[in-house]
């Protein structure tokens, strides 16, 4: 399977180069150059798979034939038992049609283990075969850091930057990133948002010069691989319910736009998805989007869903291509007026086919809260506050028949004081995470200067030249 960018001016790449690479060179993204098919027979035959046996089954026609089945289902079988639920990616029905997709079984909590745990282990792979050494540079708004950095500490072929908007995740998240023993992961507390920190990144990459000299990677879902193992769940959910006889809804709690991007996939690849919506907290730039066709940031504000905290929503780019008729020109020019004025306006063919494919709601501080005591009131559910948006949004806009899965990404224990304040329950961590409210945190406070965070990297990284 071959890979293109989403701005068409950089090369076209195999799975393990877009793997490796991050972000394309010419600052697009990677998309596969076409949609693998799953008829509605290979779909039914996921039914009885063990979540490791439908992930090989869904990602093999997306990775290189040097990457043996062997091989390949070793990195998978390794990736989910970090889990600590049998079914990996439960169900949990929490009304007449309506069920929780509890992606936050890993290692940290949060649906990012889903994909990383794969991505730590298929980069490696890659690396050691390859003889390479890579330097990763990931920003996050709280749940990526810590799953990354849980992912590849120790990892011998690469070192992980972490960039995370100081003082704005929550304690938990925070040390997650920052209690790590391995001395190969590093946390930076970047004084700003989350924006500063993920334009920090793609100014990185767009920096060939350093981008070349220390071999940068990156594992945000600007990665393409991130995306394909996030598609895996929508299938196991789907078939569990009925797909391919059956059509399901999705409900994602949505900020960079890449897990719903996953759903999206799915639906390209055959599974019989109904209506993809996006769920938005308080910073609802793509609820409003949705509704205007304008794309306009604004300033972010902090809420109790701090993951979602997002204005630029990375992935909206592989949307944007797509709903285009895949116009790389076009998409350049919105990315350029988007870098320019902070806006862009969606050609009025790709807005419609946007609103075929998606609806979108947002949810503010006060309905969350409330969503979140009234889903434990009626159904004993306890809901983290990003499942807790979708859970809102997905109740708002419930059509009558429709199956609605809603993605649960996060522990409800990662937001302890957002759950209490809403439940007056207060959900404790698993014993194995108990002793990062303790333990000692390492981490270094940098201003949002790409020239700054590079030096860190540079005076950190083990990584040589690749030229
Ligand atoms: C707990 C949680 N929920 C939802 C999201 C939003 O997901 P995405 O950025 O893929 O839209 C994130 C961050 O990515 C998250 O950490
Ligand atoms: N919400 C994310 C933000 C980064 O998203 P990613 O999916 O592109 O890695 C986080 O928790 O870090």
């Amino acid at each position: 399977m071959q890979f293109v960018s989403t701005r068409a001016e950089a090369p076209v790449l195999g799975f393990s180069d877009v793997l490796l690479q991050g972000l394309a060179r010419d600052g697009g993204l990677y998309v596969p150059t076409e949609w693998p098919q799953f008829s509605p027979e290979e779909i039914r035959a996921l039914r009885g798979l063990s979540y490791a046996e439908a992930a090989f089954v869904i990602m093999r026609p997306f990775i290189d034939e040097d990457i043996s089945d062997a091989d390949l289902k070793s990195i998978i079988d390794g990736s989910y038992g970090t889990f600590r639920h049998q079914a990996t990616c439960p169900l949990v029905q929490t009304g007449p049609s309506e069920f929780v997709l509890e992606l936050f079984h890993g290692p940290t909590l949060a649906f990012k283990d889903v994909a990383m745990q794969f991505l730590a282990r298929i980069m490696d792979h890659v690396l050691e075969k390859r003889g390479e050494r890579v330097t990763i540079a990931g920003a996050t708004s709280g749940d990526t850091g810590g799953a990354a950095i849980d992912a590849f500490a120790g990892a011998k072929r690469a070192d992980v930057f972490i960039m995370f908007p100081h003082n704005r995740v929550s304690p938990v998240q925070q040390r997650q990133m920052t209690t790590s023993k391995a001395d190969n992961v590093h946390a930076i507390a970047v004084e700003g948002n989350f924006d500063d920190c993920q334009a920090l990144v793609k100014s990185m990459f767009n920096d060939h010069g350093f981008r070349d000299q220390i071999g940068l990677s990156g594992v945000n879902s600007i990665n393409w691989a991130r995306i394909m193992a996030q598609t895996v769940y929508y299938f196991t959910a789907a078939v569990s319910l009925g797909a391919p006889d059956r059509e399901i809804s999705f409900t994602v709690p949505t900020g960079n736009f890449g897990d719903i991007f996953a759903g999206y996939a799915a639906k390209r690849m055959g599974l019989p998805i109904g209506r993809l919506i996006i769920a938005t907290n308080s910073n609802d730039i793509l609820a409003r989007t949705l509704a205007t066709g304008r794309y306009e940031t604004r300033g972010v504000v902090a809420t109790m869903s701090p993951s979602m905290d997002i204005q630029v929503s990375s992935n909206f780019e592989r949307l944007l291509f797509e709903a285009t008729g895949r116009d790389a020109a076009e998409v350049r020019a919105c990315m350029e007026s988007l870098k320019q004025s902070g806006s862009f306006t969606i050609p009025e063919a790709a807005l419609e086919r946007i609103r075929e494919e998606f609806a979108a709601g947002r949810a503010d501080e006060e309905e969350t809260a409330r969503t979140i005591r009234e889903t434990l009131e009626a159904s004993g559910y306890l809901a983290d506050p990003h499942t807790a948006t979708a859970l809102k949004v997905a109740r708002e806009l419930a059509q009558p028949g429709e199956t609605m899965v809603v993605l649960s990404t996060a522990h409800p224990a990662k937001f302890p004081q957002a759950v209490e304040d809403a439940s007056g329950i207060n959900p404790a961590l698993p014993a194995w995470l108990e002793g990062i409210m303790t333990a000692e945190e390492r981490f270094t406070v940098l201003p949002s200067d790409l020239k700054m965070v590079e030096d860190h990297i540079i005076r950190h990284s083990r990584t040589e030249s690749r030229e």
